[in-house]
């Protein structure tokens, strides 16, 4: 009989035995390594004294197993809902050939004679496709399952999404294009290193008038924000630094205005770099632009440090922020590790999201504690995050938590103010857990030396790291790619180590959050160690 280790929701599995089918799903709040909790589970599984089933709630409610077409109407729905939208669905254009030679970068390869193959030509083809899902689940019980198969029987589904990269036609004659870049949203290293590649890659098609619109959305209609000429001469070295060279802005903004302004400025591309708000915005104007019949390609490259775009194995700036995090968790833990009873506290980025808390906890081996915003938490009484602390000083001498700035925030004062996007304003998850532990170890009279960094602006001013780098080089390439072949309204992204193009709806229609019952937090938790503090 094996335990699901589902920290909220825990159920005993057994496996199935012919004509003894019996199913119970019993909710025990707290993880299976605990030793309480396997007392309770065994003292449970007697009382069950019969081998049980799991009976998992369906994972995809919108689906009618009992249809026998159900498969073949998902996947046409899926071909449906990943179409990319294209400038011929509004416009009667006819393509012509690409300059974007890939010939003159290699030999084209030959056949077994020596002859050269003329059919070569290293384009993508508009039917290729890149697997989303590669992982085929032998049950629902099977880790990570649980959100991803299909039915009962956990079916295998092929979900293809489109792949990215240059096509043998375009859609614009490069000379009479005029492409804007704008990056929008909150800072991320990268954001130069993109605008960059937009830059080069429009260069060796042929476009001559590239323009930056300055400080986001908010370039289109405040006066004063000039357009910025942009060559390659102009960005040749912008890569060097972080930050973005054209400038960022949060709020503001009409998209009939902004939509105006594309008009009159006559712009045929735009590529928006942003996150889920900025992309909400971008498939706003693409819908604008669809309805005045515009020839204008709308094309996203997302930017998130906290990683919280769906479907993408991740987003720029993403690594560099992980990398710059453990910089103030290592400052934290020499400090931690040379003071009596010392404490070191990191609080990071990630508003709903603990992707950097949970990869810099991981990738530092530092970490006791990692405190994220998908995962609740008590931290006063038994089981509390307090009582743990205690044990950790009294065990190893010290201790060091990782919190992510959304996290417990339901055991915060809620402000109810929001930034000028509209994004919710936070109260301070670190100041009140160090404030939380400082009280504690007063009270019970035990000394506590607690440390506190918060690197929270350090973590994303700085330029990208090697892999984010390439990543920003191939999705600024892409993005190029995507408008020349006469697409709108998507964004460039990597699924499974593949470059795709995916319709942009499909992509901020929630939060990309942290799984408690993925893989990856198993593999944090079992690398700090920690219980569930509830
Ligand atoms: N739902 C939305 N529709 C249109 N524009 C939006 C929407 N949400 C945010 N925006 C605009 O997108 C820009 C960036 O949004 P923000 O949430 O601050 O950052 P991010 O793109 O990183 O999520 C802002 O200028 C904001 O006004
Ligand atoms: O102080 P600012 O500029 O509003 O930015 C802070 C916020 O930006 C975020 O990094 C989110 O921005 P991203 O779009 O890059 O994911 C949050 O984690 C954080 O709360
Ligand atoms: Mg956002």
């Amino acid at each position: 009989m094996a335990l699901a280790s589902n920290p909220k929701a825990l159920r005993f599995i057994a496996p199935k035995q012919p004509g003894r089918n019996f199913s119970m799903n019993i909710s025990v709040s707290c993880l299976p390594h605990s030793k309480s909790n396997l007392r309770e589970y065994e003292k449970r599984e007697k009382e069950a004294s019969l081998p049980v089933e799991v009976k998992l709630s369906s994972p995809r409610k919108d689906i009618d197993f009992s249809d026998p077409n159900w498969k073949a109407k998902f996947q046409d729905d899926w071909d449906k809902r990943f179409r990319l939208p294209h400038i011929t669905d509004i416009l009667d254009i006819k393509p012509k050939p690409s300059p974007f030679s890939l010939k003159k970068s290699r030999t084209v390869p030959e056949d077994l004679n020596g002859d050269a193959l003329d059919t070569w030509n290293g384009y993508v083809n508009n039917d290729d496709r890149a697997l989303l899902k590669v992982i085929k689940y032998a049950s629902p019980t099977s880790a990570g399952a649980e959100a991803e198969c299909f039915g009962p029987d956990c079916s295998w589904i092929e979900q293809w999404v489109h792949r990215a990269g240059p096509r043998k036609e375009i859609y614009y004659e490069p000379k009479e294009v005029k492409a804007a870049i704008v990056t929008c949203g909150g800072l991320c290293p990268g954001l130069n290193d993109v605008i960059r590649q937009i830059v080069f890659t429009l260069d060796i098609y042929g476009v001559k008038n590239i323009v930056g619109i300055r400080f986001g959305y908010r370039g289109f209609f405040e006066k004063g924000l000039d357009e910025v000429p942009l060559s390659r001469k102009v960005v040749e070295n912008i890569n060097l630094a972080g930050g973005s060279f054209l400038g960022v802005s949060r709020g503001g903004g009409n998209i009939s205005e902004i939509v105006d302004s594309i008009q009159a400025r006559r712009i045929d591309m735009l590529f928006i770099l942003g996150g889920n708000g900025t992309h909400a915005g971008a498939q706003a104007v693409h819908e604008e632009c669809r309805r005045r019949k515009l020839k204008v390609s709308i094309i996203g490259v997302p930017k998130t440090i906290d990683n919280d775009i769906l479907l993408m194995d991740r987003t720029f700036g993403f690594d560099t922020a992980v990398e710059e995090a453990l910089r103030a968790i290592n400052s934290a833990y020499i400090e931690a590790r040379s003071a009596y009873h010392g404490i070191g506290l990191v609080k990071l980025m990630g508003r709903s999201s603990g992707f950097i808390a949970m990869h810099a906890s991981l990738s530092s081996g530092q970490i006791d504690v990692c405190l994220i915003p998908e995962v609740p938490f008590k931290v006063d009484g038994p089981n509390g995050l307090l009582e743990h602390l205690e044990r950790l000083i009294q065990d190893k001498g010290f201790a060091m938590i990782c919190i992510a700035e959304g996290a417990g925030q339901e055991l915060l004062q809620k402000s109810n103010a929001t930034d000028a996007s509209g994004n919710p304003v936070l109260s301070d998850s670190g100041v009140f857990i160090q404030q939380k532990i400082k009280r504690h170890f007063k009270e019970i009279g035990v000394p506590a030396d607690l440390k506190y960094i918060d690197p929270t602006y350090m973590v994303r001013a700085c330029r990208a790291n090697a892999s984010d780098a390439i990543l920003c080089t191939v999705l600024g390439q892409n993005a190029v790619h995507g408008a020349f072949a006469g697409f709108s309204g998507i964004t460039s992204g990597v699924c499974n180590t593949h470059y795709v193009y995916l319709p942009i709806p499909e992509v901020i229609s929630a939060p990309r959050t942290v799984d408690p019952n993925s893989r990856m937090w198993h593999r944090t938790l079992t690398s700090t160690g920690q219980p569930d503090f509830i």
